[in-house]
């Protein structure tokens, strides 16, 4: 089983405009609500490949929409139900710059007792799973060492854990050496405190991180693809070329193409194409929504993939 966890979902609203103007009355061509957060993103794409997974996280009493859409799909879930409201992120989508715009709220407050029952349920959940994805934001009261305490507690040889989070929460969670980290270039850079201006510095810096005992660091880069550095290589990554229609979730699709192809044991380059190609195929598409298996199907031979280093 593929356990994904979202301690911050969202109720994610999709706005399509064409030509936004700040500070004008704008009007909306089309819009769309889909059920969001990191670590549900990833648990759509992977029963789309048919994958046993189920998702766990905080849920608020005005978030039943999310649920019943995940259960509609046959995923599997287990959400702590919290005292307080689940989040609404609004993205703008502007389709003449097509450029997208995320407003993302910090999200509830949650209690004590809610984090304990949260923390409770991952570690009954990870000892029946292969594949662990810890994703996204700590909505307020939840402390930054979240997914680090949670790594240290689970962890062991037959449980890989991936993380994709930004800031404090990522950095204290790569101090428990994850199986996996996916930053994107933004967040590297936060982790190791400077910019970093050529491929040559994020391979650098990726390496180091691979180096301290992480398996795969999985860099992505948005329209400009992707580096992953693992013990069999460094790879990169070019993306292909598409018609975008919204980047939401890009990066979620490429986690669930890598906790695809680690449950089920594929070697690391088949499993980098079809992470790359999920993704791909998300950004093909408005608002947040996951790639298919026969979207995969037709890309994956697309996707340019280098072995630059051993
Ligand atoms: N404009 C694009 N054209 C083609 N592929 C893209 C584009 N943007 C993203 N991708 C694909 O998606 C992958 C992940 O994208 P990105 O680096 O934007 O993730 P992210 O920053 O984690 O995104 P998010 O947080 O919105 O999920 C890229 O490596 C690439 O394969
Ligand atoms: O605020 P976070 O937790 O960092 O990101 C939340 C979010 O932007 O991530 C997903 C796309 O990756 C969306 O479904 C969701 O709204």
């Amino acid at each position: 089983m593929i356990t994904t966890v979202t301690a911050n979902p969202a109720i994610d609203r999709t706005i399509i405009v064409e030509d936004l103007k700040i500070g004008y009355v704008n009007r909306v061509i089309r819009s769309r609500v889909d059920a969001g957060g990191k670590g549900i993103n990833v648990a759509k794409n992977l029963k789309n490949f048919g994958d046993d997974v189920i998702a766990l996280g905080f849920i608020g009493p005005n978030a039943k929409y999310i649920i019943d859409c995940l259960e509609d799909e046959g995923i599997k879930t287990d959400f702590v139900k919290i005292k307080n409201e689940t989040r609404t992120n609004i993205k703008i989508s502007d389709i003449s710059r097509m450029e997208v715009t995320d407003l993302n709220e910090y999200g509830p407050y949650v209690s004590e007792e809610e984090i304990e029952l949260l923390k409770k349920s991952i570690f009954k959940y990870a000892k029946e799973s292969k594949v662990l994805v810890l994703s996204g934001s700590l909505p307020q009261g939840v402390p930054k060492t979240f997914y680090k305490d949670i790594i240290r507690e689970v962890k062991s040889g037959d449980l890989k854990i991936i993380l994709d989070a930004d800031k404090e929460a990522l950095l204290y969670g790569i101090e428990e050496k994850p199986y996996m980290i996916k930053p994107n270039v933004q967040e590297l850079e936060d982790v190791v405190g400077k910019k970093l201006e050529s491929l040559e510095e994020v391979i650098e810096e990726g390496k180091k991180l691979k180096d301290s005992g992480i398996e795969i660091v999985a860099i992505s880069m948005g329209g400009r693809g992707s580096v992953v550095i693992t013990k069999e290589g460094i790879y990169r990554v070019m993306p292909v070329k598409v018609e975008v229609k919204g980047t939401v979730g890009a990066g979620d699709a490429f986690v669930a193409g890598f906790a695809h192809g680690i449950y089920k044991g594929l070697p690391i380059e088949e499993t980098i194409k079809i992470a790359a190609a999920l993704s791909t195929s998300v950004v093909m598409k408005e608002g947040t929504r996951a790639g298919t298996l026969e979207e995969v199907n037709i890309l994956k031979d697309k996707i340019g993939i280098e072995r630059i280093e051993r």
